[in-house]
């Protein structure tokens, strides 16, 4: 989405979002309660039209959405196995696959108001996962999950996006655990605050700012080593010896923040956008 914005009730719930998920990128959003998560994600899903600015998805796009709630009658009988077909067709074997794959198959006869808070997410992923998502997005998806279990569903998504090598957007609240899945962060509120790796935005003040003390002070996850460093002129030397004007990171280089970027480029290289 390019510019986009949703005006409703007499103000703007979000403006100015430029949002683009490439094939097998995870992108989080952060933000506090009420700073346009949601509203974001429902522009992207075409489930609100925007006011201003522009949303494009792929033709034909295949979309598992893991909502962040699921309102279920408590009083309803409905095995996670119906649950699973409620919406569309699926082989009996395709069905156990994604429970399988999201480690409930054992719960496939088990009454969906029988499930813990836990395995309520898995099921919700493994039937967004049974669709075979060219995009997943999901909303706050280890919402009431211990801390253990929260990094065993993001690792599940992380093993997901390996394997469909889908695009997948998070909203999450796990700032410490999320960020260790995810390739880029934007952090909204009401607009984008600030965007780019996880190291490189829990450094920046506008991140701080919102989140306090809420926020990790120097994540522990350098997962890449820095591949370059930058020389007293303002040119790049690279890992492999060569020298270029600059580290022409994403971050770096298409937009507007006031940060100096040679602290800001940890690790692009994994997602391939260096140089
Ligand atoms: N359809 C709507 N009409 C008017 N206001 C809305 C509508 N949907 C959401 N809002 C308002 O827009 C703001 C952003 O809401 P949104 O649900 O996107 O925030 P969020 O970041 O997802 O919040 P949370 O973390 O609490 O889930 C809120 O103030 C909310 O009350």
């Amino acid at each position: 989405m390019r510019r986009a914005g949703l005006y409703a009730n007499g103000r703007w719930l979000v403006r100015g979002i430029d949002l683009a998920i490439a094939p097998g990128e995870i992108v989080t959003l952060v933000g506090p309660n009420g700073s346009g998560k949601s509203t974001t994600v429902k522009l992207l899903l075409g489930l609100e039209r925007p006011s201003e600015g522009q949303v494009a998805r792929a033709r034909d796009l295949r979309v598992g959405y893991v909502p962040q709630r699921l309102a279920i009658d408590s009083n309803l009988p409905l095995k996670v196995a119906r649950f699973m077909r409620l919406t569309r067709a699926l082989s009996h074997s395709d069905m156990v696959a994604a429970l399988d794959e999201t480690g409930v198959a054992h719960l496939t006869e088990a009454p969906m108001r029988a499930l813990s808070g836990g395995e309520m997410q898995r099921v919700l992923i493994a039937r967004a996962l049974s669709l075979k998502p060219q995009l997943l997005v999901l909303d706050e998806p280890a919402q009431g999950v211990d801390m253990a279990g929260a990094i065993a569903i993001y690792d599940l998504i992380a093993a997901a996006r390996q394997r469909l090598g889908c695009g997948v957007l998070l909203i999450s609240h796990d700032l410490h655990l999320v960020m260790a899945q995810t390739d880029r962060v934007l952090c909204l509120n009401g607009h984008v605050c600030c965007e780019g790796t996880p190291e490189a935005v829990s450094e920046m003040p506008a991140y701080r700012t919102l989140f306090g003390g809420e926020a990790p002070s120097g994540l522990a996850v350098y997962r890449h080593q820095h591949d370059h460093r930058h020389l007293p002129d303002g040119r790049v030397l690279h890992s492999d010896g060569t020298v270029t004007q600059t580290c022409d990171t994403h971050e770096c280089s298409h937009h507007h923040h006031d940060h100096d970027c040679a602290h800001h480029h940890a690790d692009d290289q994994q997602a391939g956008k260096v140089r």
